[in-house]
């Protein structure tokens, strides 16, 4: 939402997907998710800049020798898909939240393209990735539709801190930032967010 927040244009053209989609009260349902690409772009970039599991959970390694490097019996292993997922060899401007890098790329994040694997690969895989999946999309569809997103009082948007708590799990260092419930049955396009009318 802080990344949405600062890109408020963005909180709009997934609603007006989702009215497309899903008629004028852009309630979704989980079938609705396939239709919804950009939807699942912004869900596909904010796994990428903010991956809730930044190191992925720790592993043990079997002996193994990758591109000349020796990895021990049983060490320890961390994949940092938040580093990934800002490698400027793989992600052109990659600081930046651009969902739109994703429309136009067969890039999942179901463990198949290792340059995006918040739910990890293999073997080992989030066993709730289908569920969680599912949940996300429905949720943050939800959030946008029926909220009306708005900085703390004071605040601008390019002042809202984005920085990162590093954990098993990554959370929002300050989190700041206010909502307000929707009328019910107003039009989810309806509402233009100040300083975005243009
Ligand atoms: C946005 C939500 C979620 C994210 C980002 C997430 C991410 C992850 C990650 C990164 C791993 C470790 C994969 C690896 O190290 O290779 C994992 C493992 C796992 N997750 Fe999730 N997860 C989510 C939700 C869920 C849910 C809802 C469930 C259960 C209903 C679940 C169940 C599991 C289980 C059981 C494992 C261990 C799998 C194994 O070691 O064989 N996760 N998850």
């Amino acid at each position: 939402m802080a990344e949405l927040l600062q890109n408020p244009k963005k909180i709009l053209k997934v609603r007006k997907e989702l009215r497309d989609a899903t008629g004028i009260n852009g309630l979704i349902q989980e079938s609705d998710i396939l239709r919804l690409p950009y939807l699942q772009a912004v869900i596909k970039e904010t796994f990428r800049l903010h991956p809730a599991f930044p190191f992925l959970v720790p592993h043990k390694a079997n002996a193994v020798e990758i591109n000349g490097y020796v990895v021990p019996k049983n060490a320890q292993i961390l994949v940092n898909v938040w580093a990934s997922g800002r490698d400027s060899i793989t992600w052109s401007s990659p600081r930046s939240f651009l969902p739109e890098r994703f429309l136009d790329c067969k890039t999942d994040l179901r463990g198949q393209d290792f340059e995006l694997i918040p739910f990890g690969a293999g073997r080992r895989i989030c066993l709730g990735l289908p569920l969680a999946h599912r949940m996300v999309h429905l949720m943050l569809a939800t959030l946008i539709c029926n909220f009306e997103w708005k900085v703390e009082e004071g605040l601008k948007r390019d002042e809202i801190d984005k920085g990162e708590k590093f954990g098993l799990t990554l959370q929002k260092a300050i989190p700041h930032f206010l909502s307000r419930l929707f009328l019910s049955n107003c039009d989810p396009c309806a509402y233009i967010p100040e300083d975005c009318s243009t």
